[in-house]
């Protein structure tokens, strides 16, 4: 029987990193001055305050500034406002990242507004909403990003071919259908109302799992030989009673005896959105500098 290649997510993530971490050190030559990524956590939801180290490290490891504002749970939408626009008017930030979900008092929508489209570097702003649509540069949301990177690593050229993205999430669905319809492949939505989804993804040369629900996705769904990107990442309980682990969407197990290629989980998309967010912010700063932004980016 065939195996799936695995697609190294952690590994090429690794190497993204070592690139920006080279772009940053000809741009502190030429400004005399670091990236700055400012990283705001409202509230202490555990998960939330996991990624904001691990992204506070990754900054700096990459040798970029990161400031840090966290902010208590009952946090005013009008204070927390009111700090991303002095944020957009600070000169050393680059990258503003309100990390979601906020808490119930405070409208996202009018955060997600109110950051500076230029410093919107996960690309959530409607602004950059519209640059994608339209095919304007702009701020790519980080994962879906980093997900176009290990498909075209991994198959080249995507012009023609089929690509279904099961969720419709303004942060991963919907902006992954724009990058892969902007490669010319042929694109499906599914979501939770699409009927016969196993159908559905049994065309497609390409599936991007981003439901968020644990082992949804079955391996003789697929088409033999696809190339399929697990987005998710969901706690379960693990055989060892009272531990958990992380494991996708899709039924990795299963698949493994029919895709072509597919992403693990952890160590799959997961370190890409962290490689992306430096990526993204080094971007930024070259924007805004005026600095050419160097190619493996
Ligand atoms: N404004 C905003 N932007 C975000 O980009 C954003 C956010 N809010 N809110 C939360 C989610 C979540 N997120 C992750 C990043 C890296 C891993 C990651 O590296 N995961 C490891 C495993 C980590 C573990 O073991 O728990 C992996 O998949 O290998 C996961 C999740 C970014 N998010």
């Amino acid at each position: 029987m065939s195996q799936a290649a695995i697609i190294d997510g952690a590994g090429f993530a690794a190497g993204l990193r070592a690139r920006v971490a080279e772009g940053v050190t000809a741009f502190r030559e030429r400004t005399g001055r670091a990236p700055g990524l400012a990283v705001v956590l409202v509230g202490e939801d555990p998960a939330s305050q996991v990624y904001v180290r691990s992204k506070g490290k990754a900054t700096a490891e990459a040798g970029m500034v990161s400031i840090e504002h966290k902010l208590p749970a009952d946090t005013s939408q009008d204070e927390l406002l009111t700090l991303v626009r002095a944020l957009n008017a600070d000169p050393a930030v680059d990258g503003i990242l309100v990390q979601l979900p906020l808490p119930p008092q405070i409208d996202e929508n009018a955060v997600i507004a109110t950051i500076d489209p230029d410093k919107d570097v996960d690309g959530f702003n409607p602004v950059n909403v519209g640059r994608l649509a339209s095919g304007l540069h702009g701020f790519v949301p980080c994962t879906p990003l980093g997900c176009l990177m290990l498909l075209k690593d991994r198959l080249g050229d995507l012009s023609g071919l089929d690509a279904v993205v099961v969720g419709r999430s303004n942060i991963v669905g919907k902006p992954m259908a724009q990058l892969l319809l902007r490669e010319s492949c042929t694109v499906t939505i599914a979501h939770s109302r699409t009927r016969d989804l196993p159908a559905v993804i049994g065309r497609a040369d390409i599936v991007v799992a981003a439901v968020g629900r644990p082992r949804m996705i079955k391996g003789d769904w697929l088409k033999p030989g696809a190339t399929v990107i697990d987005v998710g990442i969901n706690r379960v309980p693990a055989d060892e009673p009272g531990k958990t682990r992380l494991v996708g969407d899709v039924a990795f197990d299963e698949a493994l005896s029919v895709a072509g290629a597919i992403t693990p989980v952890p160590k799959g998309v997961g370190p890409m959105t962290i490689a992306v967010l430096l990526r993204n912010t080094l971007v930024s700063a070259c924007r805004r500098d005026g600095v050419p932004i160097s190619d493996g980016l």
